[in-house]
This record gives C-alpha cells, structure tokens and sequence, in this order.
C-alpha cells in the first residue's frame, strides 16, 4: 500500500526562517553523523530504503485492529528487513548490522515498532556476545539470514530486575545430553520478550543452571520454540502475546512456558562457561557478570536511541512553533509566531542541546564500550565496574531526560500535540518504555551508587580512582568550590555537587551503623540520597564529556559553526545550573547575585539562538518519511496535513455512523 502526498510549497514563515541561518547547516549535520563520509553513506542508505515509498501506509496505523497493525507490521518488516539483507549490509558491511543508521531508516517502515527489532537489536548481539566460536558459526548466519528469528527470554512475570530471582530452571541430563527446561511456577513464566508472542521461532532463555545436583545461578540457552515450516508451538512450549500496552502495539511481546522441555547441550551459551557431557561445570569467565553483556551493550546503544528520538521531538515541535501563530502583543499587530516566545524556547532549545549532548556521548561511551570489551576479550576486566556504573546511570539519566523532554515537545505543540499524526505521542510512549527496559532508572542508579561510594572512599583514603570519577580526587576532601561562571567552573560546580552528595550518602550510610544497623539497612535507609548522588554524578560526566567532544570536533569547523555549537553546549550547561541551583547553594560559593546573572544570560542565549532554531533542527536532517509527522514536515503545511489525516479516520468513512440509528434516535424519541 503506497500513498502518494501532495508536493507542496513551503510555509512562507518557515522559508523566511530557513533564510535567517548564519552557519553552514551540511557542517553540523556531519558533526552529528560523526564525519563527512559517514553522512554520506547514511544518506546512501537512507536513499535505498526510502526511496520506493514502502514506508507509507494508505490507512494509519493508529486505525488498525490489534490484529491488522501487527499484520501490518510484519509485511513491512519482511520488505524492510529484505532491503537489510540484500543491499544495506553491503554498505555498512556486516559487523555494522546495528549500526544506528538502519535504526533510523526503520522508522520510516514503522511509526510504532518492528517486530523483528529484537531479533536484530538483542538476539544477534547475544549470539555474538555469548557464543563459543562453533556456536557463533552454527546460528549466527542463520540469524543474519532470517533463517531464524529469535527473540531476548529474560524477564519473568514474578520477576525483571532480579535475575538472580529468575525461577526457569535448566536440568542436565548427563544420559541424553540435553538440558530439560521448566517452567515450576506461574512467577516463573517468560514475560515481556519483544517479538516472543507471534513472530519469533527462537529466543534466548536465561535460566538457573542445575548440574549434578548443584544449582550455578543464570545462563543463557538458545532454544527452538515453533516449527519452522508449520510455525507452531513445539510441544512442551506454551507461548502467547501478552496484550495491549501503551506503546510497543506491533512488536507482539510474549509469554512463554516450558513443560520439561529438552534442548540439546551444545544449545548452552558456553562463551563464559560450559557443562561438559558428562555435566561437569567449567567457569572460564574471569568476572562473574559477563553473561549480562547483552544489556550493558543495549544501554550504550540507547544513549544514542535517545538522541535520535529527541532530535525528532524537537524538529516537529520548531516547525510547527514557526508556523504556529498565537495571540496579538500589541493591539492591531500580526500574532507573533510561537516560537518568539521565551518561554517557548526555553522548553525547546534544551531539546536541540540535548540532543547533541547525548549524540556526543553516546560517541564516547561506544568508544569507551569498544575498548574495555577489547580488553575483556586479552583477559583483562578490570574496568568492567565502571563501564557498568557508567553505562547504568547514562542509560537511566538519558531515557529519563529524553522522555520528560519530549513531553515539553508535546506541551509546545499544544492541542494538536496530543493528535497522534504528530507523532509526538507515539515517540513519548516508545521512549516512556525506555526508562524502564533495559534496567529500571532507580535501580540502575543504584548500581552507579555502589561503585561511587567506593570510589569515594578510596578518594578519602588519597588513592587514585578511575578516570571517570578522577574529580573526587580533587573534590572529596574539600567542602565548597568557589564559584566561577565559566564553562570550566560550571563543570567543576557539577562535580562538586557529585562528589558532595556521594560524600554525603557516604556519611549517612556510616551514622546508621555506627547507630546499631547492620550495612544492609543502613544502605537501604539512604538509597533516596544515592539516587540523587548518581544522578548528579551522571550529570557531572555528561557536561565534562558534552564539552571535550564539542571543542574537539568543532576545531576545524568554520567559525559560524563553532558559535553556534558553543551556544547550544552553554545553553546546556546554564540550563542545568539553573535546574539545580538548590544542590549549588549547598555545594558552591554561588550567590543570589551569580544566579540572577546566570538567569539573565541564560534568557540573552535563548535568544541568540532563536534565529538560527529551525535551521539546527534541520542539520538532524530527517526526512519526512522519518518523522511521520503533520505539524514537523520539511514544507510546514500543517493545517493541510492535519486535515488530510482526519480525512482518513475510520469514522469519516460514511456520513452517518449506524449506531445513530441503533441508539441515539431511540433515546432522542424515548424508544430506548
Ligand atoms: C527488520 C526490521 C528491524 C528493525 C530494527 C533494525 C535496527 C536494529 C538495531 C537496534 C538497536 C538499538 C535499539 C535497541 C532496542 C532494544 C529494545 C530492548 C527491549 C527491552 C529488552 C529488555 O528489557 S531485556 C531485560 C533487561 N533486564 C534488565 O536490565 C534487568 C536489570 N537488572 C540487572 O541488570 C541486575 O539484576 C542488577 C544489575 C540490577 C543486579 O544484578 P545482580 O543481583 O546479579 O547483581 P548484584 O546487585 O548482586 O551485584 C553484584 C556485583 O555485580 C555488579 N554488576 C551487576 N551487573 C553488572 C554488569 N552488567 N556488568 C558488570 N558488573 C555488574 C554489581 O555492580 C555488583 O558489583 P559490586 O558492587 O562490586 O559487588
Ligand atoms: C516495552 C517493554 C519491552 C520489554 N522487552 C523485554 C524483552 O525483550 N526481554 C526481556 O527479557 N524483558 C523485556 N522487558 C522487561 C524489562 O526489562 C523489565 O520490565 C525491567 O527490567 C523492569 O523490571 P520489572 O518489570 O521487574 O520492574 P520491577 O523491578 O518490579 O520494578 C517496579 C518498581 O520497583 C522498584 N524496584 C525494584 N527493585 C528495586 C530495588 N532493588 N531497589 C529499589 N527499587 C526497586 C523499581 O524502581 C520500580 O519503581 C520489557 C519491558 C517493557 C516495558
């Protein structure tokens, strides 16, 4: 089904914007692609993809059943996922299948979700992460192929945080060689797997592992769970689609039971560690958490995610605010375009800087991520912890921004907002679930915590701690910085604020026993304060990181480029000065006077950057295919887009709806 759109003219307001930018637009758009060349072949692929329309859908989605939207789903995934295999890997080569760019473009297919998306986004990345090298040979072309589509069995319906609560259990059987999955208890019960209900034949299952008699905690298996030809259940299997949920609608999530359910043992993901045949257990993993890998990798990946969904948030709701007219200033004088109002700006340029802020992060995490598993790869783990720590909290911080954000893209568009042919609703109910997937933000937080406060003692003790804590080296013996407003002291006042909280939390957690409790409580008691410590530890890292990687990708950038860059990172750091001005009272020498300066710079920024808002939106460079979107369209024409998708409602199909004639009249003549 393809639909073709009107071309229309652009929106005089927002062609009059687009002739107000003062910097070279490609320029930025290759800083946030990360090179010249990689814009290219994105744009390659982007083209390929794109291209052939296969993305648009004559009926919305939204006006499906359950059953058409997922049917829906997969038809597009099939074509899309062809696409994948028989061109796009081509270009981004095969070790680059998840490369962020076929993320992207698959928005363009999928306005709420593929089904396919775990297959490509989780199952593979376990194969690869967990697998012995025979296995990797065994399943992963097959996997690449589509031969197979799997799906991510983690979580149960008693439990998703705890996995060391997992209650599936794994039984060798040294007589036959196989391992008999079970499923003891409804608690127990795979709950959740994206692409489990409907689509997949295999998932990965983690499951406590039993051998000779002796229970070795979760591992993870490759199991079969439909026939390939017929794509029914295996027998010993039960599993279903879960039910509607508030977003996520197409990626049928699943359920999945095991009856004494056999696989054969060389299905044991046997990277870490093995079960010989005759069911000896062998421990090579030289750090007992590696078989979480495939969750530490989806937590770098979605400070990215992030970026991506934010950057879309923010170009609909600019183009809509510089087409949107509201409410005469002065007697007899145009209504000013929404976007002239601060406050409007002040909920929307954070979005273009944090947009930026993650993308270049989520850069430096992957080359962080990529060089520790270099390391674990010699043998070497010992940055595990921190990799683990900062990939936790920038995961937990950045869904959490990212979401309340786009809530702000919403609030901006006001009513039309809430239509879902804005898209608005759909990108907030996708990223509202990352907050919680992949590791809910509290809990997360709290492993950040338990390496801050060790970090912190070590720094009390005057050891040298690892780099991304280096700052309580300098901070966690003094009591308040001096305050300073420039870039530099605006970072430090962040990392005193860290190191003063983590200090803090340090201090109650030692009261508490020194008052009789045991660790354990004393831990519990103060997790409100730890949260707070790794949130603003999170923060001190993404201001530190933000502006390296700003000022190191802008030097040889033109100068009206650099400007604006440096605004945006400015912007970034005022704005969250400002969020915290409580925790700066408390942590630096800051008075009532510097924040008032601080507000008023800050209101000076919004506007410097306000001529050139639509034309940063416009560097993310997303096609309207990407963004679905009747009020972020490149032309503007909003009110045209909205009329034309209300023509399309189901109930505009006819006149007059039958339940008129059904009840309304009845009770109209008192006949009901
Ligand atoms: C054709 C169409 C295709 C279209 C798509 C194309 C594009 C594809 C590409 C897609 C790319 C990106 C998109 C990605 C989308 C993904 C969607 C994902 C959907 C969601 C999936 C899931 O949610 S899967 C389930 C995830 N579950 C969780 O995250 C559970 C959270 N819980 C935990 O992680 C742990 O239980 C815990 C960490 C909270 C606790 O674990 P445990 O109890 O075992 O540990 P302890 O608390 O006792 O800690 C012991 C010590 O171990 C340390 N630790 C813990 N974890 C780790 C770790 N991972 N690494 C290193 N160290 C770790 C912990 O800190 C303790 O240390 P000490 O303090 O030193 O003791
Ligand atoms: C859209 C979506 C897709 C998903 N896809 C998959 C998938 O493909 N595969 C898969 O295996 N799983 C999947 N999940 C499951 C997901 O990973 C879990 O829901 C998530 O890890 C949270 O676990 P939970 O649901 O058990 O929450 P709970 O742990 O029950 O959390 C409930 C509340 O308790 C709090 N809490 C829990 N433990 C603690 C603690 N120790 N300290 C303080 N507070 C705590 C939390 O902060 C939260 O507020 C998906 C979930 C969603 C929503």
């Amino acid at each position: 089904m393809k639909a073709n759109r009107p071309k229309r003219d652009v929106h005089p307001d927002l062609a009059r914007e687009r002739l107000k930018c003062n910097f070279n637009i490609e320029e930025v758009t290759n800083i946030i692609d990360g090179g010249k060349d990689k814009t290219l072949e994105r744009k390659k692929i982007e083209d390929i993809a794109l291209n052939n329309g296969a993305c648009l859908d004559e009926i919305p989605d939204e006006c499906l059943s359950i059953k058409e939207r997922y049917e829906n789903a997969i038809r597009k995934s099939c074509i899309y996922s062809n696409i994948v295999r028989n061109e796009m890997l081509e270009i981004t080569g095969m070790e680059n299948f998840e490369s962020p760019v076929l993320r992207r473009t698959a928005d363009a297919f999928f306005k709420d979700i593929s089904p396919f998306m775990l297959h490509l986004g989780m199952f593979v990345p376990t194969l690869i992460g967990q697998s012995t090298p025979e296995q990797m040979a065994e399943w992963l072309p097959k996997a690449l192929d589509m031969k197979i589509i799997g799906a991510y069995a983690q979580t149960e319906l008693g439990h998703g945080t705890f996995i060391r609560g997992l209650e599936t259990t794994a039984t060798y059987d040294p007589d036959k060689e196989e391992f008999v999955l079970h499923s003891p208890t409804i608690t127990s019960y795979k709950w959740w797997a994206g692409g489990l209900g409907k689509t997949a034949n295999h998932c990965v299952v983690m499951a406590q592992l039993y051998t000779q008699g002796e229970c070795h905690g979760t591992h993870l298996f490759i199991v079969q769970i439909r026939d390939l030809d017929t794509h029914m259940p295996l027998p010993g299997i039960k599993v279903g689609e879960i039910g509607p949920r508030m977003g996520f609608s197409s990626a049928d999530n699943g359920f999945l039971g095991f009856n004494s359910f056999r696989i054969p043992r060389q299905n044991m993901l046997m990277k870490h560690a093995k079960v010989e045949k005759d069911g000896c257990y062998v421990k090579s993993a030289k750090h007992g958490k590696l078989t979480y890998g495939t969750m530490v990798f989806i937590r770098v990946t979605l400070v990215s995610e992030m970026s991506f969904n934010l950057s879309k948030a923010a170009t609909i709701a600019i183009r809509y605010s510089a087409v949107r007219r509201q409410t005469e200033l002065r007697p007899n004088e145009p209504e000013p375009q929404i976007l002239d109002y601060p406050t409007q700006q002040h909920k929307l340029f954070i979005c273009i800087a944090t947009a930026h802020a993650f993308q270049l992060t989520s850069k430096w995490l992957w080359d962080t991520f990529q060089a520790v598993m270099a390391d674990v790869r010699k043998g070497n783990v010992d940055a595990l912890p921190e990799l683990h720590a900062l990939s936790s909290c920038l995961k937990a911080v950045s869904t959490s921004d990212a979401l309340s954000h786009i809530e702000q893209c919403r609030f901006a568009c006001g009513g039309h907002g809430y239509m879902l042919s804005s898209n608005l609703p759909f990108i907030y109910s996708f990223v509202a679930a990352t907050r919680t997937y992949e590791g809910d933000y509290t809990v997360l937080l709290l492993q950040t915590a338990r390496f801050l406060v060790k970090a912190w003692e070590q720094a009390e003790s005057g050891n040298n701690v690892t780099p991304t804590v280096a700052y309580l080296n300098r901070t966690a013996n003094t009591k308040r910085v001096v305050w300073d407003n420039t870039h530099e002291g605006i970072i430090q006042s962040f990392q005193a604020i860290a190191a003063g909280k983590i200090g803090q939390c340090v201090r109650s957690i030692r009261d508490r026993i020194k008052s009789g409790m045991d660790y354990e409580d004393a831990w519990l008691m103060t997790t409100v304060q730890l949260v707070a410590a790794a949130e603003a530890h999170c923060r001190a890292v993404l201001v530190n990181t933000y502006w390296n990687e700003m000022i190191r990708l802008t030097k040889s950038s033109s100068a009206n480029v650099k400007t604006v860059m440096h605004q945006l990172a400015v912007l970034y750091l005022m704005y969250w000065a400002l969020e915290k001005t409580g925790d700066l009272l408390k942590y630096s020498s800051v008075s009532k006077q510097d924040l008032d300066d601080l507000q008023r710079r800050y209101e000076e920024l919004l506007a410097a950057l306000r001529p050139n808002a639509v034309s940063l939106v416009d560097a993310f460079d997303l096609r309207d295919e990407i963004l679905h979107s009747s009020l972020g369209s490149y032309d503007g024409c909003v009110y045209e887009r909205l009329m034309e998708e209300a023509q399309k409602s189901p109930l505009n199909a006819e006149p007059v709806n039958p339940s008129f004639h059904k009840y309304i009249k009845p009770l109209m003549q008192g006949k009901l």
